[in-house]
């Protein structure tokens, strides 16, 4: 037994998560996101990596908020009448006439009508009763039934609506033409077991529906609200690519989707392509992932611990939820203070150095001694070579040298950049600098062979937006 315990529990749900579907609605609620605006290709960009995933829905865009949103969602549909996307394609939309005109007029498959259906929002954002409300989500979902498009009806704020009323709300919804209905947790309220309890009750009782979950994100509990709300029958679940959205933001795609895949063995998408759409989407943004978000963020796979290292290295299984290599990425490890003898033994024999057992103590005893937050190869040989008195490394004959002059992305920080750049084998010295270029880098390399690999690996750091390069010629030494 090497699975979670009580896994039993959760098994028999796995139809329901089999026969799950995606809306990604980045290009709507992710731009909903401060600061995030994305241009008209980007969008398409996005809207066409969503499809090759093989994500179900894309909402793209409510069309009445502006003539650039209009035209990205009137291309992504035109996109899909033409076959270049398989994705059903929805545009968002108040309860009102004027929105929902300018959604029909991109002839989206969908129209997504949402009305806050809470007293707190009837009272204070529409000011209408319970009986008024009613009577326009009647009536606007008719309306958009009438251009002969397919209709969700979204109760904005269910979460903290009356139960009763919101049974009335997905009835009128039904009745008018609404084959899917959106139950939204606007402020993230949900819980796992009161989502599972609050779909269980709303199938059970307003029936012949399909109900989508949408998951704020405000307490941390997105992912598992979500879950709890596909075990209670919700068919579809809102997600955005890395978690964008109000506030902060929805369901995150990637870890929704490795979640369902480690616990019922399900790919709802294509699992390999999810970090290039994390990469896309963060450029697209100018949002970098934070460094410990789940499955996508850069120290997803890194240990740390001795203890965890030296697990890691008997079995990997012992210090990860899943393999990396799941979603393309690989594992690593840091060497610092907190290191143990096994993690250095297999640093140094990656660099093709055998130790004594006695000699790794002493390299041990110095880099606990230092203080280092990064040791970087480099300086783990020179400790090495310091401890042992011998040339462990046949030095990189220094006959070839380059310069990289290096465009930060705007919104990346450039000195943690300036960090991972230093830490790339054959990087000698990196410089922030003013003018035109962000950094100045200095490679010394034996060959071009090793040049060019270190150049990838340059431009492979993440917030590297461009490079120049210029190979040193001949130096006057002083
Ligand atoms: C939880 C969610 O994320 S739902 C999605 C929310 N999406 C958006 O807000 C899209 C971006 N919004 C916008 O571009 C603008 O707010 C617009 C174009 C929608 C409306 O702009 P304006 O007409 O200037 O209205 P404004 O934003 O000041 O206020 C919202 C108005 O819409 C009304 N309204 C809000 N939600 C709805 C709804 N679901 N159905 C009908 N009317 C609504 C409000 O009551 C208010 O009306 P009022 O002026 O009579 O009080
Ligand atoms: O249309 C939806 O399903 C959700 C609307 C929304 O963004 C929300 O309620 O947070
Ligand atoms: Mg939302």
């Amino acid at each position: 037994m090497s699975g979670p315990v009580f896994q039993e529990e959760i098994l028999g749900y796995r139809d329901k998560f089999a026969r799950l579907r995606l809306l990604d609605a980045t290009l709507r609620e992710g731009e909903q996101t401060p600061g995030v605006s994305f241009t008209i290709d980007q969008k398409i960009d996005i809207a066409k990596k969503l499809d090759e995933l093989g994500v179900h829905m894309i909402e793209a865009g409510h069309p009445a908020v502006a003539p650039d949103v209009k035209e990205a969602v009137s291309r992504i549909a035109a996109m899909k009448r033409d076959g270049e996307i398989r994705a059903e394609i929805v545009a968002h939309s108040r309860a009102v006439k004027s929105d929902i005109d300018v959604a029909a007029d991109v002839e989206p498959d969908r129209i997504a009508i949402f009305y806050g259906v809470s007293d707190i929002h009837l009272k204070s954002k529409h000011r209408k009763s319970r009986e008024e409300a009613l009577q326009i989500i009647g009536e606007m979902v008719e309306y958009a039934k009438s251009y002969g498009v397919k209709v969700r009806f979204t109760a904005e704020d269910a979460s903290r609506a009356d139960v009763e009323y919101l049974e009335e709300v997905v009835r009128t919804a039904r009745d008018a033409g609404a084959d899917r209905v959106s139950l939204a947790d606007t402020v993230g309220v949900l819980t796992p077991w009161t989502a599972k309890r609050f779909f269980e009750h709303m199938v059970q009782r307003v029936p012949n529906v399909e109900y989508d979950i949408h998951v704020h994100n405000d307490l941390g509990m997105a992912v598992a609200t979500a879950f709890g709300a596909v075990m209670g029958g919700a068919t579809v679940v809102h997600v955005t690519v890395n978690g964008l959205g109000e506030r902060v933001g929805i369901v995150p795609l990637q870890t929704f989707a490795v979640a369902v895949k480690v616990h019922f063995d399900v790919d709802l998408v294509n699992l390999s392509k999810l970090m290039e759409i994390t990469r896309m989407v963060e450029r697209y943004s100018g949002l970098e992932v934070p460094y410990n978000a789940p499955v996508i963020g850069d120290y997803a796979f890194i240990h740390k611990a001795g203890v965890h290292v030296a697990g890691i290295l008997a079995d990997p299984r012992t210090y990860e939820a899943f393999p990396p290599e799941l979603i393309g990425r690989s594992r690593d490890y840091v060497i610092d203070k907190y290191t143990g003898k096994k993690a250095v033994k297999a640093k140094l024999e990656k660099l093709g150095i055998r130790l004594s057992d006695d000699e790794l103590l002493k390299v041990l005893e110095e880099i606990k001694r230092s203080n280092v937050k990064f040791l970087t190869d480099d300086t783990l040989v020179t400790i090495a070579e310091k401890v042992t008195g011998r040339v462990l490394k046949p030095r990189v004959t220094e006959n070839l040298e380059a310069i990289v002059w290096i465009k930060v992305d705007s919104n990346a920080f450039t000195s943690s950049v300036a960090r991972k750049l230093s830490s790339i084998e054959g990087v000698r010295e990196v410089a922030e600098i003013t003018g035109d270029y962000d950094l100045l880098v200095k490679v010394v390399s034996p060959d071009h062979a090793f040049l060019n690999s270190v150049l990838d690996s340059i431009r492979n750091v993440k917030g590297v937006e461009s490079t120049h390069t210029q190979i040193v010629l001949k130096k006057i030494e002083k």
